[in-house]
């Protein structure tokens, strides 16, 4: 099985603070890999490495290597916008523009040069059909983003990813905002989208990560501790540490 995400002996933090101390990781391609592990342990400082999502933010720096669909994410032949196309991302807290349903699936798109009615026309219709959301907004598609439901938004925000074809998802937490009913279709969306293409997803809900995960990843204090399949790691934890974190006894 190749690997869709790598990184080798990430360090990486922000100024004085050292957030990740070496972390070793192969994500593989397709399927939902899960990150999972303690209030800031550095989930998110991981998951954004692979896009750059950190690069702007003060005082951060990073040391070794990540890599994204087999190249380097600074290679400088890797615009980042071109990263960040294919390795999309979808963030805790919904965040759909103030503007239309279309725009906000379009916005990618347009960006990107397309133009053509009929070819943005059916990229709208595949990427509302794939995020789970076409039936309930094909009527309203001009109606503003922000009027739908926090599931429906969280929805739109896969779907504003999708629109740009992503080969990796990145998902942050993306249910921590919804109530168990949009958390499950959300769940049953991205299912069916890991059939094509790999999500790494960072939970901090371990039903969750059962559920949704064929592969896991446990990070404690900035450093990996256990990664392997999920219903091996579950069942059969090596490392004392996970099996702490997986049976609720973590001091
Ligand atoms: N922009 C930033 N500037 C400075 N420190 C940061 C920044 N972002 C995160 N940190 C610090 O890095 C550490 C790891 O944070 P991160 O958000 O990666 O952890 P996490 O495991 O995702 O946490 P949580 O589960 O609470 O979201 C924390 O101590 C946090 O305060």
């Amino acid at each position: 099985m190749s690997a869709a995400l790598e990184c080798r002996d990430l360090r990486a933090g922000f100024g004085e603070h050292t957030v990740l101390r070496g972390v070793t990781l192969s994500v593989p391609s397709g399927g939902v890999t899960a990150v999972m592990g303690p209030s800031g342990c550095g989930k998110s400082t991981l998951l954004r490495c692979f896009n750059r999502m950190n690069d702007h933010l003060p005082g951060f720096f990073h040391q070794g290597e990540v890599r994204a669909l087999g190249r380097d994410v600074y290679d400088p032949s890797w615009p980042v916008d071109s990263l960040r196309f294919a390795v999309g991302m979808v963030f805790q807290k919904p965040n759909p523009f103030p503007m239309s349903i279309a725009d906000n699936v379009l916005f990618g798109p347009r960006l990107l040069g397309i133009r053509q009615r009929q070819e943005l026309s059916e990229i709208l219709e595949s990427s509302l059909r794939a995020a789970h959301l076409w039936d309930e907004v094909k009527d309203a598609l001009h109606a503003s983003a922000l009027k739908l439901s926090g599931g429906q938004q969280q929805r739109l925000c896969i779907a504003r990813a999708l629109a740009c074809k992503p080969q990796v998802l990145l998902l942050d937490e993306p249910s921590s905002a919804l109530d168990p009913i949009a958390t499950a279709r959300l769940e049953e969306t991205v299912l069916d989208l890991a059939s094509r293409i790999t999500v790494l997803w960072v939970t901090h809900d371990l039903q969750q990560a059962a559920r949704v995960s064929q592969h896991v990843a446990f990070l404690y204090m900035g450093e990996l501790v256990e990664e392997g399949p999920t219903a091996e790691v579950f069942a059969n934890p090596r490392n004392e540490l996970t099996e702490r974190y997986l049976t609720g006894r973590f001091g």
